[in-house]
C-alpha cells in the first residue's frame, strides 16, 4: 500500500514582481499591451523535495517571507509550480490566511455556510453541523454581526471551528493559532491531537517552535525560498534555533 499522502517533487514557485513602479491601473494596461511592463522572476521555492505519509505531522518552519505559506498553497493546489510536481492522496482542510473564505461584509453565520460550501460541504451537512461550530468557536453572541467587526482572535475562532468539522485526512494550519488566546490554542491543540490519533495527516506552519515541537514528528526548515533540512522534529528545530541564535548574535 502506498503511505505517502502528499509527495512534493522537485517544486519550484516563481513569482512576476513587476520591476518598475507604476502608479495607476490605467498604465499598467497601456504598459501590459505595448509590452512594455518588466517582470522580474522571484523564485519563492527553490526545487523543493519531501514526501508525507499517512498519519504523520509535519511542521513548516522558517523566519519571514521564507516561503512557508507558498509551499503550503501550492499543497493545497491554490498555486501551480512553476517546476515540479505536487502529488496529493486524500481530501485536504486548509486552514490558511485568516479571513480566506469569509466575505467581510456577512454576518458570521452566513460566514460558516459560505466557507463551508467553499469547503465544498452541502448546505444540509452545514445545518448538521451549525452547533457544533458555534460551540466549538465560543461566538454565540456574535453570530449576526458582520466578520469585518471581529477582531484576528475571533476569525481565527471561525475558521478553525468550521475547517474541523470534517475528520479530513489532511489537515493544514497556516500560522492561525497565533492570534487565539491561551484557552481556545490548548483548545484547537486538542482538537488536532484527536484528529492525528484518528489518522489525520498534519501539516503545521507555525513560529511557535515549541508548539511544532509538540505537535509534530517532522519538520521541513525553508530559508529564502530553499529547503535548508528536512527530516525528525528536533533535529530540523535544533538547527533552525541555532541559526537564528547565530543571526541574533550578530545584530
Ligand atoms: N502573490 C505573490 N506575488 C509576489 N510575491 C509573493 C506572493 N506571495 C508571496 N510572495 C513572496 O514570496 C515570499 C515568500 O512568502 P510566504 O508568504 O510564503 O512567506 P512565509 O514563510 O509564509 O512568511 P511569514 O512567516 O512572514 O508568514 C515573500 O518574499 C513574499 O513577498
Amino acid at each position: 500500500m502506498n503511505d505517502v499522502v502528499v509527495d512534493v517533487r522537485n517544486v519550484t514557485i516563481r513569482f512576476n514582481l513587476a520591476s518598475e513602479k507604476i502608479d495607476n491601473l490605467k498604465e499598467y494596461v497601456i504598459k501590459v499591451l505595448k509590452r512594455e511592463l518588466l517582470f522580474q522572476e522571484f523564485l519563492a521555492v527553490k526545487d523543493a523535495s519531501f514526501q508525507i505519509r499517512r498519519g504523520e505531522a509535519w511542521g513548516l518552519v522558517g523566519s519571514n517571507g521564507s516561503g512557508k505559506s507558498t509551499l503550503l498553497k501550492a499543497i493545497c493546489g491554490i498555486l501551480k509550480p512553476y517546476k515540479g510536481e505536487i502529488i496529493v492522496n486524500g481530501v485536504i482542510s486548509p486552514l490558511l490566511e485568516l479571513g480566506a473564505g469569509f466575505d467581510q461584509n456577512l454576518t458570521a453565520r452566513e460566514n460558516i455556510f459560505l466557507n463551508g460550501t467553499v469547503l465544498g460541504h452541502s448546505m444540509d451537512y452545514m445545518h448538521k453541523h451549525f452547533d457544533e461550530i458555534v460551540e466549538f468557536s465560543e461566538l454565540q453572541d456574535f453570530l449576526d454581526s458582520p466578520i469585518k467587526n471581529f477582531s484576528s482572535g475571533m476569525r481565527a475562532r471561525l475558521g478553525f471551528a468550521i475547517a474541523t468539522i470534517v475528520r479530513p485526512d489532511i489537515l493544514i494550519v497556516d500560522e492561525i493559532l497565533a492570534v487565539g488566546d491561551y484557552a481556545f490554542q490548548q483548545k484547537c491543540l486538542k482538537r488536532m491531537d484527536e484528529m492525528m490519533s484518528g489518522g489525520t495527516t498534519l501539516i503545521f506552519v507555525s513560529h511557535s517552535i515549541d508548539q511544532v515541537r509538540e505537535l509534530c514528528d517532522h519538520a521541513v526548515w525553508i530559508n529564502k525560498g530553499d529547503i535548508m533540512q528536512v527530516g525528525p522534529v528536533d533535529e530540523v528545530c535544533d538547527a533552525y534555533m541555532e541559526s537564528m541564535e547565530k543571526k541574533v548574535a550578530k545584530k
